[in-house]
């Protein structure tokens, strides 16, 4: 017997068959736009509600709000410099955003990182098949939308991932076109990632090793974006909004824009127009660590009829190893008053992760569910 086409009901139409098809052409977004679409797939259409809830959805304001553009000065080694260095950072951490200049990693290995997401997403389609797959053990994942059939919208995009650090992948599970530049640029992640913990440690008031001693930013993901352009942009979102879950993502993205914050409950752009920058962005668990003194941020990236925009972002986070089951994780002690009781409960990196995925489809904060209640006097 043929089963009954499982119909959603809101929607009206068999979403789980139309996401299957999509994406058994393993041509992801960018297969769509190649053979001429004009209209977006129902797919990919938001939920008109949504699209409310999430607030102001065009003309994000560029003005009233200026996100901290910091410059690391990274050859001088002044040390008023750096001490203005940190107090910026600690300010910009309470928003949860800040862009980083003059950090020290060559223009041309930022260069050489964007052209190549571009060329990987861009090359042959036979060669790019190959690597299309939903296995996250894979050392190199590309596919659409990583969570395609557990969300309740998709994505107008396509991203390749790979876990670089502690243990960078073999270099023959790369893809020949990127290979040498992933591994080259994750060193510089690793680099700047160590300087970053360094000064929001200062930044806290803590040791400067505290952050890297409690192996926050031990482990390393990079993800390549590759948001082709939209026919019909104001139907559909390229990255839906989300925090991070880490505790720093360094992210870079190319001139075109998109990239947008929810400040105060209004959305901002991000600029794009500063060659090199990184945006840094303060995960939950950075959050939860610090007892709310550092704020994790909404962001999301607004479809565009321009494009494609490129963008690679690397988390920066615990390992997944042992420590990904055991560590614990929990308001710092120098945070922690009797005036100012913990908010949070204690979590593993792999429990902060599996409540990730399983609550994100809300679009609401994640860190409420761990949440204590006012009320406790636990002994810190
Ligand atoms: O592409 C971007 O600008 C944002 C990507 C992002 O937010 C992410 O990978 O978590
Ligand atoms: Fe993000």
């Amino acid at each position: 017997m043929v089963p009954a086409p499982r119909i959603d009901v809101f929607l009206g139409y068999d979403r789980e068959r139309e996401l299957k098809s999509f994406d058994e052409t393993k041509k992801g977004v960018k297969g769509l736009v190649d053979a001429g679409v004009t209209k977006i797939p129902r797919i990919f259409v938001r939920n008109p509600s949504i699209k409310m809830m999430d607030g102001r959805f065009d003309n994000a304001k560029d003005l009233k709000f200026g996100i901290p553009l910091i410059d690391f000065n990274a050859n001088n080694e002044n040390p008023t410099l750096r001490s203005d260095v940190v107090k910026e950072v600690g300010e910009a951490c309470k928003i949860g955003v800040f862009q980083v200049i003059n950090h020290g990693i060559p223009l041309s290995v930022i260069d050489k990182m964007l052209e190549s997401v571009k060329a990987f997403h861009e090359q042959g389609t036979e060669t790019k098949l190959q690597y299309y797959t939903r296995d996250s053990k894979k050392s190199f994942v590309y596919n659409s939308n990583s969570s395609l059939y557990h969300l309740p919208r998709t994505d107008w995009r396509d991203t390749f991932t790979s876990v670089m650090a502690p243990f960078p992948p073999e270099p023959e599970d790369l893809p020949p076109i990127c290979r040498e530049i992933m591994l080259e640029y994750s060193e510089h992640m690793k680099k700047l990632g160590a300087t970053l913990f360094e000064v929001v440690s200062e930044a806290l008031g803590l040791e400067k090793n505290c952050l890297s001693d409690m192996e926050c930013g031990q482990g390393q993901v990079l993800l390549g974006h590759y948001y082709p352009p939209c026919p019909e942009p104001d139907l559909t979102l390229g990255a839906l909004k989300h925090t991070d879950i880490g505790f720093l993502t360094l992210l870079l993205q190319d001139h075109i824009g998109g990239l947008q914050i929810l400040h105060e409950n209004e959305w901002f752009d991000v600029p794009s127009t500063h060659p090199g920058a990184f945006v840094v962005f303060v995960g939950d668990l950075l959050q939860l660590i610090t007892n709310d003194k550092f704020k994790s941020i909404y962001h999301r990236v607004i479809s565009k009829r321009e494009g494609p925009r490129i963008s690679v972002a690397s988390f920066l986070r615990p390992q997944v190893t042992e420590a990904y089951t055991s560590r614990l994780y929990r308001p710092i002690k120098e945070f922690v008053s009797k005036e100012n009781p913990p908010l949070y409960k204690e979590t593993t990196f792999k429990g902060y992760t599996d409540l990730y995925l399983q609550k994100w489809q809300d679009e609401t904060p994640i860190l409420p569910y761990l949440k204590l209640s006012q009320e406790s006097d636990k002994d810190y």
